[in-house]
């Protein structure tokens, strides 16, 4: 699913109200009952309900979201935010609607306007949606400042009043922040923005019917990957195939002390559908590996504590392998850079890269240019600014991934809520599972697993990157939902993968 910036917005509005064709008004009121609908679904008519709008037309679907709301018989009460002397036709239209069937419409014009908001209540923000252009001020900013000390549960239209749909805010704005975030059609950049999180608690989308084919024509270098796209990535299996069609996968994991990284990213690799999977581990992890998961082969290297990539058993040529997987607990031993080096040298595959083979990246700079195109990158936040630049806000780290991930042209997984897979093409995909259980030990190994299982299986590497981090972080909510968010282990992800 695509995101558009706030001018695709309006354009899509418009081509909307001219294609269809569609009065303006009427495609505010289907905004309107879009809202309502899951505002029945989610609160019962008993609770009194305060709506605040603004007078654009983010407070014209207010103002009918009231009128529907007293059709179905809420105790609502209307407080108009007069903070300019005009206001939008739209807005104006409803106006009129709702003063038939109610005289009760309050005005704040001054802060002794603002009403008490008590815990049992509910208010609805329609006082500023996307056509946000400058800082609160003001008796907005007043009244927003009033419903965010209230103990009340606050539901936003379409965006928080105050929040940018695709530009930073200040740290010194002034912004609603709500339970709940109710969006028109489409995800807002601004929701998959880690510092957004206040300003927009948990948020749904809402059908409006919206020109598809100007959202299909819409050029945008973000998307939102969602089960449906996801779903159209996963390859369908032959009847005839052998374990030979999913590719032979080598895993440079773990050191003496994390080996547990090696056997979790082994498990997640076999979960994942490779056809075969060898492990090159330092030798003390031979005995761990080879107990902990029989289906692979395990390669033990000559060096007990780290990998050197010499192996006791045989020379191992990474090149005669479908894909490489490399990082997951293996320090930054001297040993271990030279085999990171040498592994650069030789192979022209793309490769999964994570962890301490990042952080050796990092320190060797110069390593950057030899990574295979389309290889895979899978950093969380800390190891990409080693890899990269402190970055002031969330839009300045989204433009620093997106110029690394065309400069190396390589494929950029930024883990967190949303992570963000930057493509060498200058695309981002924000994922759409996952949960803050998910912040604990060996997650990130398992991940590594996922993504070389699907290199090794043939994907597309930007496909493998896209299902890959949907499919962990889907196991990561199926996980929590066994074990809860605070009990679920890396273990507990690997055992709820499930690829159908
Ligand atoms: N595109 C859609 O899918 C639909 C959107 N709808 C709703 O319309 C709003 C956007 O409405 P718009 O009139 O463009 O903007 P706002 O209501 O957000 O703002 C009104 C007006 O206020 C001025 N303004 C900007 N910043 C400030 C500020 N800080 N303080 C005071 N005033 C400010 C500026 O002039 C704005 O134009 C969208 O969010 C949806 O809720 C449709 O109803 C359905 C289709
Ligand atoms: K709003």
């Amino acid at each position: 699913m695509k995101i558009l910036n706030v001018d695709q917005i309006r354009a899509l509005d418009q081509s909307t109200i001219q294609h269809e064709p569609i009065a303006p008004i009427n495609l505010m009121e289907r905004a309107a009952l879009a809202f309502v609908d899951w505002f029945a679904d989610h609160f019962p008519a008993t609770m009194t309900t305060k709506i605040f709008c603004g007078l654009g037309n983010n407070g014209g679907d207010g103002l009918a979201i009231a009128r529907l709301l007293l059709e179905r018989e809420y105790p609502i009460e209307i407080y108009v935010v007069r903070y300019a002397p005009r206001e939008s036709d739209d807005f104006m239209h409803n106006h009129r609607r709702l003063k038939l069937v109610t005289e009760n419409v309050r005005y704040i014009e001054l802060s002794h306007d603002i009403p008490a908001i008590r815990h049992n209540e509910i208010v609805i923000d329609a006082i500023l949606g996307s056509g946000l252009s400058r800082p609160t001020e003001g008796i907005v900013k007043s009244t927003i400042e009033a419903i965010n000390r209230a103990p009340a549960t606050v539901v936003a239209v379409d965006i928080a009043s105050g929040l940018y749909t695709d530009q930073p805010n200040a740290p010194t704005d002034v912004i609603i922040e709500p339970d709940y975030t109710i969006t028109f059609q489409l995800p807002k950049l601004a929701f998959v923005l880690p510092k957004n999180g206040r300003y927009v608690g948990d948020w749904q989308i809402v059908d409006i019917q919206l020109h598809k084919r100007y959202i299909d024509l819409a050029p945008t270098p973000y998307y939102f990957t969602q089960a449906r796209d996801a779903r159209l990535l996963l390859h369908k299996r032959d009847r005839f195939s052998n374990k030979g069609s999913f590719g032979h996968a080598l895993l440079y994991v773990g050191s003496y002390g994390k080996i547990g990284a090696a056997v979790l990213a082994a498990r997640a690799c076999l979960r994942s559908g490779v056809g075969l999977l060898t492990v090159q581990v330092p030798g003390c992890g031979y005995n761990i590996l080879q107990t902990a998961v029989p289906e692979a082969m395990c390669l033990p290297d000559k060096n007990q504590q780290v990998l050197t990539g010499q192996s006791e058993v045989e020379s191992s040529d990474p090149a005669e392998y479908t894909t490489v997987g490399i990082g997951p607990g293996i320090g930054k031993a001297p040993e271990t850079l030279v085999m990171l080096r040498e592994l650069l040298r030789t192979l022209k595959k793309p490769i999964v890269v994570d962890a301490d083979a990042l952080n050796l990246l990092s320190e060797n700079s110069n390593l950057l240019d030899k990574l295979p195109r389309n290889s895979i990158l899978t950093p969380h936040p800390k190891e990409f600014e080693r890899l990269t630049e402190k970055w002031d806000n969330d839009y300045q780290k989204l433009t620093i991934l997106r110029e690394f991930a065309k400069k190396y042209k390589v494929i950029v997984v930024l883990k967190g809520a949303y992570s963000a897979i930057a493509t060498p093409d200058g695309d981002i995909h924000f994922n759409s599972t996952g949960n803050p259980g998910l912040s604990t030990g060996g997650t990130g190994d398992v991940l590594t697993g996922i993504l070389t299982a699907l290199l090794a299986q043939g994907y597309d590497p930007i496909e493998a990157a896209v299902l890959g981090v949907f499919s962990h972080g889907l196991a990561g909510d199926r996980a929590a939902e066994q074990r809860g968010p605070i009990g679920m282990t890396a273990s507990d992800v690997v055992d709820s993968l499930r690829w159908d």
